[in-house]
C-alpha cells in the first residue's frame, strides 16, 4: 500500500477514535456546536432552549441555518460534489479547503460517484466527523422528471448513509442550486419533502437535520416553507425561526439584489436568452468560506482555469470521451441532466460495486467548458461560465451563461492541478476505507 493511502487511512482511524473534547483540540474554536443551533420550533430567542423531554414533532428535529456549512459541528455535512469527487468550486471547494488534503486522498480512492448517489468519507480537519458526497443533477434552469428524481435521490442516498453509519446529525447545503442551475424553489420543496418523509420513519434515530443555506434568496424560500413541512402537532411553528450567524444580522439590500440577480440569471438561462452584458459584479460578496483567507477574492487566479477539463483527465482518455460525445450528440434526444434515466434506488444494505461515475453526467459536466474570473475584487466576484450544451436535436444551441454569484469560489488552481489522477477500481467498505473487491456503500 502506498505511503499516501496509509496516511489518509491512519489519519481517518485516529480521528474517528477521538472523543468530542479531543476532536475540538484538533479543529480549534472555529465551529458552531449543535446546541447553539435552534430547532425550527424555537425561534431564535436569547435563552438557551429548554431540554425537550420527548420531542413529539418533526419540528424539533430540523433546523434552518444560514452560513458556512464547513463550521458546523455535526456528525456529517453533505457536499454538493461532481461525479469525479475530486473537488471543484462552490460548497465543494469550501469543504475540500477546510477539510485538508486527506479528504482529496480518500475521495480519490472512491472512483467517482454517479448522479443521485452518495459516498461517505472522513471529515478530517472539519468539525464534522464525516462528509457525505453526493452528485446533484445538472439542471441549467430546466427541471424535468429525471432531474427531480435525481435531486430527491441525492437526499435519500445521503440519509441512507446517515442511517448505515448511525449518525445523529447532518447538514445539507442547497444541492444543485448553484453551478448546476436547479431552480431554488423547486429544489427546496424536493429537499424538504424528501427529508420530511424520511424523518417520519426515522425520527427516533435522529437528533437533527439542518438545512444550511448560504444565499439570502434560499433563506427566504426555506423560511417561508419550513412550517408547511414541519408543523408541530400542537402549535404553529412561527415564521422566522432561523438561526443566524452573527454577521447575518448585518444583511444589506445589496445581498437581496445579488441573490435576485442570480435568480434572474437562472430564469433567463431557462429561456436561453441570457446575455453576458447585463451582469455586473455583485455589490456584496456573500459570507466567504471560513476556511479561506479573509478575502477569498485575493486568492482568485486571473488565469483561465477549467476544472472540468481537469476533472475529465481524472476519468477516461480524451479520444474515448470525444467518441462518446459524438455518439451522445447523435443519438441523444434526451433533454437536461446527464443521468441516462432514474436508477432504481438501491435497497438499504444492498451492496453496490463502485460503479464509475455516470458518463452521461460527466459529459454534461465536461460541457462546462470554462470558468474564468476577471478582476475579482474584495467587493465580489464575477465568474463567467460558458456552458456549451447540445440539449437535444431541436435546440442544439449553445447557451452562454454568466453567473455572478459572490459565494461561488474561483476554482482552486492547485486543487484543479492535482486532479490529474486515473480512476482506480476500488470500493468502499463500511468504515469508509476503500479496499479492492469489497462492495462499496453508496
Ligand atoms: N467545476 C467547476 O468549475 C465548478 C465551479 C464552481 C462550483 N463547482 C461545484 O459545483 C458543482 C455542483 O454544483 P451545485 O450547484 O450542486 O453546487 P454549488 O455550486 O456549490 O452550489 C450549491 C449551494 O451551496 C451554496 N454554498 C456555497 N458555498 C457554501 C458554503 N460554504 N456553505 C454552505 N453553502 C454554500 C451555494 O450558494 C448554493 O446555494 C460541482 O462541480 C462542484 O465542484 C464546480
Amino acid at each position: 500500500m502506498s505511503k499516501k493511502k496509509k496516511e489518509w487511512r491512519a489519519e481517518k482511524e485516529r480521528l474517528l477514535s477521538l472523543g468530542q473534547e479531543e476532536r475540538r483540540k484538533e479543529y480549534g474554536d472555529n465551529y458552531v456546536a449543535l446546541d447553539k443551533i435552534p430547532t425550527w420550533r424555537h425561534h431564535h430567542s436569547r435563552e438557551p432552549e429548554e431540554e425537550e423531554e420527548n420531542p413529539v414533532s418533526l419540528c424539533d428535529k430540523v433546523s434552518l441555518y444560514k452560513g458556512d456549512i464547513t463550521i458546523l459541528e455535526v456528525d456529517a455535512i453533505v457536499n454538493a460534489a461532481n461525479s469525479s469527487l475530486l473537488g471543484g468550486g462552490g460548497v465543494d471547494g469550501c469543504i475540500h479547503r477546510a477539510a485538508g488534503h486527506y479528504l482529496y486522498e480518500e475521495c480519490h480512492s472512491l472512483n467517482g460517484c454517479e448522479t443521485g448517489k452518495a459516498k461517505i468519507t472522513c471529515g478530517y480537519d472539519l468539525p464534522a466527523k464525516y462528509v457525505i458526497h453526493t452528485v446533484g443533477p445538472i439542471a441549467r434552469g430546466n427541471v424535468g422528471q429525471v432531474q427531480r428524481e435525481d435531486l430527491a435521490s441525492c437526499y435519500k442516498s445521503s440519509l441512507k448513509l446517515v442511517e448505515e453509519y448511525s449518525l445523529r446529525s447532518v447538514a445539507f447545503p442547497c444541492i444543485s442550486t448553484g453551478i448546476y442551475g436547479f431552480p431554488n424553489e423547486p429544489a427546496a420543496d424536493i429537499a424538504l419533502n424528501t427529508v420530511r418523509d424520511w424523518l417520519k420513519e426515522n425520527k427516533d434515530k435522529m437528533d437533527r437535520i439542518i438545512f444550511c443555506v448560504f444565499l439570502e434568496n434560499d433563506y427566504g424560500i426555506y423560511n417561508r416553507k419550513m412550517s408547511d413541512y414541519f408543523p408541530p402537532d400542537n402549535e404553529e411553528c412561527e415564521e422566522g425561526n432561523v438561526a443566524h450567524t452573527e454577521d447575518d444580522t448585518k444583511k444589506t439590500d445589496a445581498d437581496v439584489t445579488m441573490d435576485s440577480q442570480v435568480e434572474q440569471d437562472v430564469d433567463m438561462l431557462s429561456q436561453g436568452d441570457l446575455d453576458m452584458d447585463h451582469l455586473d459584479t455583485p455589490s456584496q460578496q456573500a459570507e466567504p468560506c471560513t476556511s479561506v483567507a479573509e478575502n477569498p477574492a485575493k486568492e482568485m487566479t486571473t488565469e483561465r482555469s477549467d476544472p472540468v477539463e481537469d476533472e475529465k483527465s481524472a476519468g477516461e482518455s480524451k479520444p474515448k470521451q470525444e467518441k462518446e460525445k459524438q455518439e451522445e450528440k447523435k443519438g441523444d434526444s434526451e433533454q437536461g441532466s446527464g443521468s441516462a434515466g432514474v436508477e432504481k434506488e438501491k435497497g438499504a444494505g444492498e451492496k453496490t460495486d463502485n460503479a464509475p461515475a455516470d458518463t452521461k453526467q460527466e459529459d454534461e459536466e465536461d460541457q462546462v467548458t470554462s470558468v474564468n474570473s476577471k478582476d475579482a475584487d474584495s467587493q465580489g466576484l464575477e465568474e463567467t461560465m460558458e456552458v456549451e450544451g447540445a440539449e437535444n436535436e431541436e435546440k442544439n444551441t449553445t447557451t452562454d451563461i454568466s453567473k455572478s454569484e459572490g459565494e461561488v469560489k474561483q476554482q482552486d488552481k492547485s486543487l484543479a492541478g492535482t486532479n490529474q489522477v486515473t480512476q482506480t477500481d476500488s470500493s468502499q467498505s463500511k468504515d469508509g476505507s476503500s479496499d479492492k473487491g469489497e462492495p462499496s456503500k453508496e
